[in-house]
């Protein structure tokens, strides 16, 4: 018998998100992970889907955006034998910063990264919980090219098709984007 293990983890994770209508304003459908990360199992199959990807040793550093996205990429770093870079919201580094503005499904806001944090030709792998317009994952691709590191992919938990992130990745050239879970 195949077992489909892509399938199996995709309909794991989309039992395990859970859909706020009209949060965080009227007309959006929000993705709530919460209960997937209270779910010990389904949270180490993620880490460890996400891992499996690459490979462990394939990446230098996992930079993982603020706020869900670090509690994905640091096990994920871990698991993969890499430093963890936090890509912050505007203001909350303490040291020297570069810095890149972006539109979201609800808003826009301004990301961060310290500017010593990554070595030139260093491999990241960004890591975020939801890909949609996909503002904030280029934001996040221009600020690691910004620094002269090179970028692996991007590697989300959920891709909600029907907003084009991925679309505006591979306008960027040289991204892979991955994703454990598309929808629409
Ligand atoms: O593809 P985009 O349209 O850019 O949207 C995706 C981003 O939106 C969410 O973060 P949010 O800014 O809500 O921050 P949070 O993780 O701190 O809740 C999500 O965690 C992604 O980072
Ligand atoms: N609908 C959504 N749910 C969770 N995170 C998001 N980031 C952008 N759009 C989102």
């Amino acid at each position: 018998m195949t077992v489909d293990r892509a399938a199996d983890l995709g309909a794991l994770i989309a039992a395990r998100v859970r859909d706020v209508p009209d949060y965080p304003q009227p007309g959006v459908v929000f993705k709530d992970i919460t209960p997937l990360l209270a779910d010990a199992g389904a949270f180490g199959q993620v880490v460890g889907a996400v891992v499996a990807q690459y490979g462990a040793g394939a990446v230098d550093k996992v930079a993982g955006i603020e706020a869900r996205g670090f509690i994905l990429g640091a096990p994920v770093a871990d698991r993969a034998g890499a430093g963890f870079v936090p890509v912050r919201k505007a203001g909350k580094l303490p040291s020297q910063v570069i810095a890149a503005s972006y539109d979201l499904e609800y808003g826009s806001a301004t990301i961060e990264v310290h500017a010593d944090a990554f070595t030139p030709g260093e491999r990241v792998l960004i890591v975020d919980d939801v890909l949609a317009t996909g503002g904030t994952a280029r934001a996040a691709v221009e600020l690691v090219r910004r620094a002269g590191a090179t970028v692996v992919g991007v590697s989300v938990l959920l891709e909600l098709a029907f907003l084009h992130g991925r679309e505006r990745l591979d306008a960027l050239g040289g991204v892979e984007t991955r994703a454990l879970l598309t929808v629409g």
